[in-house]
């Protein structure tokens, strides 16, 4: 069934000094238009390297991706992305880095029209009172969460975040998880994100994607998250089948670490066995 989002046969070989590296193959996932999906994978499986993709950051080698009926040759502003650090400029305001973007894609407002839209995200993320003030004077949290207004306020058809949280502490963690969702459920923007943590992509998705070890990592396992929204941290932590789900990601991630060491005890064995043949 086509979905809102297409990856189709995705792959993703990079150049390397050593010869060609398949780290991506054969990557197949559609979403539904609003749906949230958490990606999650061993570290260097692939998973930024997908999202990159998507991004239009990274040229696809294999396969296509289509994004609301337009296939990805690049990076637009139909996309909007939060990595792990913002890449704020230093010396300009929240309301400034935020306007850089809003620029681009409302050049045709006025500056007040402007304004009112980067100061609604800002404030929406709790940085009403902080407009004015610099990049480089904020804290971490504050500057992701800059970030993430960046990125709504932009309109995107699609959300791209790598790993967003993953530099910040657990309360202000938890704090923008909720800000986030709830920012979703008004704009209700279709969300691919990168976690390596399984608590948070089941209390953030509609459905969680688990790629398996590379080398040509591809979907694994893909589990519907079957609690209601909107969330609430409480519910989801009690909810019947949550241990259930949590144990069955788990599992699935055990079975790929078990995997990959048999298969590097087998490539030693056979590295041994060609030396003991040219010896
Ligand atoms: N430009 C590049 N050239 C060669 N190899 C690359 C390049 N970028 C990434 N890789 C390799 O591709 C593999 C996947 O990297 P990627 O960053 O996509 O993984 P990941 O799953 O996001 O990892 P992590 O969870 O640790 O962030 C890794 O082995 C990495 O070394």
């Amino acid at each position: 069934m086509a979905g809102y989002v297409e990856m189709f046969r995705l792959g993703k070989t990079y150049d390397t000094p050593a010869g060609p590296a398949v780290i991506v193959e054969d990557f197949n996932l559609n979403m539904k238009k609003g749906e949230y999906v958490c990606l999650l994978g061993h570290s260097g499986c692939g998973k930024s390297t997908v999202l990159s993709m998507v991004a239009g950051l990274n040229p696809i080698t294999a396969g296509g991706i289509v994004v609301a009926n337009h296939e990805i040759d690049g990076p637009g502003p139909d996309r909007g992305v939060v990595f792990q650090s913002p890449c704020l400029m230093p010396w300009m305001t929240a309301m400034e880095n935020v306007m850089l973007g809003v620029n681009q894609v409302y050049p045709h407002g006025t500056k007040a029209q402007r304004r009112d839209i980067a100061a609604y995200y800002l404030t929406l993320v709790g940085l009403g009172t902080k407009l004015d003030t610099r990049a480089k004077d904020l804290s971490q949290g504050m500057q992701q969460r800059v970030g993430i207004a960046r990125a709504f306020a932009l309109k995107p058809k699609m959300l791209l975040l790598d790993e967003p949280f993953g530099m910040l502490d657990s309360l202000t963690r938890m704090e923008l998880q909720e800000i986030l969702l709830e920012i979703l459920m008004r704009d209700k923007v279709t969300t691919l994100m990168i976690t390596h943590d399984v608590d948070e992509a089941l209390f953030m998705s509609d459905r969680v994607v688990i790629m398996t070890n590379g080398p040509s990592a591809k979907v694994g396992m893909v589990l519907d998250v079957p609690f209601e929204r909107p969330r609430l941290r409480a519910d989801v932590l009690e909810h019947p089948q949550y241990y259930e789900e949590r144990a069955k990601m788990i599992q699935f991630l055990e079975d790929q670490d078990h995997k990959k060491l048999k298969e590097d005890a087998q490539k030693r064995e056979e590295a041994k066995q060609e030396e003991a043949v040219a010896s």
